[in-house]
Parts: C-alpha cells; sequence; structure tokens
C-alpha cells in the first residue's frame, strides 16, 4: 500500500509488526555505485538474544550494494547489536544475515567497522603504519602499501600527517585515519556506529560532508549508526528507523530522494525530519512508558 504525502511517500507494509516505508526523492540510485565496489547486506527475520533477553527480533533489511543507509532509533533499541552482527563480531540468534550473498559468520576486511572512539587506533603507530595495517596483514609489497596509503590518506586529507601519531592529532583527525584504515582493506560494507557522536558540531559538520564525498569516490555500501536525524538527512539513500527495545524491529524505512549535497532548508527535508521526530518521538515516549519514566517525570514535573 502506498500513501502520497506530497514530496514524501509512505508505503505500509501490513501484517504482524507492520512496517512502514516512507519515501522523499533520490539524487543517485543506490544500487549503481560510483566505483562499483559496494556488497549487497540483506537481513531476513534476524534476531539477536543476550541469554534470555532478546535485544532484536524480526529484522529484515535488503540494503543493494552501494546504498548509505542510517540506522535511526530510541537509545538502547538495538543499532550497534544490529551493526555488530553485520559486522561478524556476534552472530544472530535466528534468522539470516548475508553480506555479497555470502553468510556474514565472524570479522572479515570485507566488512569494515568505524567506532565511534578513535582509542582503537594503535598509538604507538604511525598514521601511515595505521592506515597500511590491514595491508601489511595479507603481506602485500612495500610499494603497495604506499599506494594505499597515499590514495586513503589523500581522500580523508591527510596525506601530511602520515608521520605522525595519533596522539599528535585532533580527534578529528583521528577519526579521519580511522575511516581511512578501514577503507585501505577496500572493504565492501563500511560500518559506522556514531562516527562523529563524540566530535564538536563544526568537525561533525566538516566531517559529514567528507562522508559523503568518501562514500561517492569509493562505491562502498555504508550503514551509519546515528542518533542524529539532520545527519542521517545529510547522508542518507534510506533511513531506517527502529522501535523500542526489547524486541525492537524495523518500524518503517525512509528513502531520501534530495539532490547531494544536500540543502537542509529545502522542504522536501524539512517535512523528512519532522517525519523522522515525529516516528522516533513516538518509540521513545513507548519506551519511557515501558520504564515508567514518563510517570515520574510527570510527579516530578507537578513537584509531587
Ligand atoms: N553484550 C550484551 N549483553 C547483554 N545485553 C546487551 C549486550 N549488548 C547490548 N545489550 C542490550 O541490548 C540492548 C540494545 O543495546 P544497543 O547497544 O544495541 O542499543 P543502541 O540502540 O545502540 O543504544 P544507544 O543508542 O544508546 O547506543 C540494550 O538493552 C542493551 O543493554
Amino acid at each position: 500500500m502506498t500513501e502520497a504525502i506530497k514530496g514524501i511517500e509512505k508505503e505500509t507494509v501490513p501484517g504482524e509488526g507492520a512496517v512502514a516505508a516512507t519515501t522523499v526523492a533520490v539524487a543517485r540510485t543506490p544500487t549503481e555505485p560510483a566505483a562499483g565496489r559496494g556488497a549487497a547486506l540483506r537481513v531476513e527475520g534476524a534476531g539477536i538474544s543476550f541469554g534470555d533477553f532478546r535485544a532484536v527480533q524480526g529484522i529484515d533489511l535488503d540494503i543493494p550494494a552501494g546504498e548509505f543507509l542510517c540506522l535511526l532509533g530510541p537509545s538502547g533499541c538495538g543499532k550497534s547489536t544490529l551493526l555488530s552482527a553485520m559486522a561478524g563480531f556476534i552472530q544472530v540468534s535466528e534468522g539470516t544475515l548475508t553480506a555479497g550473498g555470502a553468510p556474514v559468520r565472524g570479522p572479515d576486511p570485507e566488512l569494515g567497522m568505524v567506532f565511534q572512539s578513535s582509542e582503537v587506533l594503535f598509538d604507538w603507530m604511525t598514521v601511515h603504519q595505521n592506515v597500511t595495517f590491514g595491508p601489511r596483514m595479507r603481506g602485500v609489497s612495500r610499494v603497495e602499501q604506499n599506494r594505499v596509503a597515499d590514495e586513503f590518506l589523500g581522500l580523508v586529507g591527510l596525506r601530511h600527517c602520515a608521520d605522525r601519531y595519533p596522539g599528535q592529532l585532533s580527534g578529528g583527525m583521528r577519526q579521519r585515519v580511522q575511516i581511512a584504515r578501514v577503507l585501505a582493506n577496500e572493504p565492501g560494507v563500511v560500518l559506522m556506529d556514531e562516527p562523529f557522536g563524540a566530535l564538536d558540531a563544526q568537525t561533525r559538520q566538516v566531517l559529514q560532508q567528507e562522508t559523503a564525498r568518501i562514500w561517492e569516490a569509493s562505491g562502498c555500501t555504508v550503514v551509519f549508526v546515528t542518533h542524529d536525524i539532520d545527519e542521517a538527512i545529510l547522508l542518507a539513500d534510506r533511513v531506517a528507523v527502529m522501535t523500542a527495545g526489547p524486541a525492537a524491529s524495523i518500524k518503517s524505512l525512509y528513502t531520501v530522494d534530495l539532490p547531494r549535497p544536500r540543502d537542509e532548508s529545502d522542504p522536501a527535508a524539512l517535512r523528512l525530519r519532522s517525519r523522522l521526530r515525529e516516528d522516533i518521538g513516538e518509540e521513545v515516549r513507548k519506551a519511557m512508558r515501558d520504564q515508567g519514566l514518563d510517570d515520574r517525570l510527570d510527579r516530578e514535573a507537578k513537584g509531587a
């Protein structure tokens, strides 16, 4: 079923735990990666449990090669859990998860992960050594390592820092090194877990623009977890909104059909932002109700 809402198209899939898919119009066809490097990700009926606790369940996501998908949802709903499963760090307890048609069974250089903290960089290695770590482990020649460092440090604008150590860089520069280190493995899929969450607003804005440019240049598939609705609108081909946990699932899927680079003041972007706020707000309120927090906050507001 498709419901057209001036610039935004909402598609409702009936059935248990009905999933809503909403569409706003797109600039680049997500299935046409710039460099043809991306691998498709397919999640079907996936559930992930920790002991008796079911974090997510019934997750269905078909992410075409080269797509940029943002994952939004209330805090603690299971975004990082789902991303970790995509990275092969944890296994799905039910359903299937494939990358490039093959089941994800564990960590793989094809599946690159960028974490919120740049503490994952090797402090005792130079930027060049950090970025070429993966290729070095694969035994590629020194000439090839230098080519890789040159290409990916160039992509993140840090060629001039090749001989510095992470401790000598700003937080934003370290995040760029982390991104270059992941890209140096030439992964088909890049998974980003709130990569700019710890950065100041200006640095964050610069890195968002760089991420969009790097994604277009590399052609890889990106799954990007964020709390920031504007960040999602700026970057995504599609935005998936998760329900509140436990047993969280995909509530809605929005296809962002706005020209790149994105203009936040575009009326369609503003409409999408208010739809996303409404959608996520509903889940946050649900989570607060489940935790009994809304009553407590009401009482506190009334001075009880
Ligand atoms: N290793 C684990 N063992 C037990 N429970 C876990 C584990 N990892 C995550 N959880 C639980 O799974 C749920 C989802 O956590 P997750 O970190 O994926 O949420 P999130 O949406 O990424 O949260 P946030 O937005 O706050 O970062 C939470 O209830 C969390 O406590």
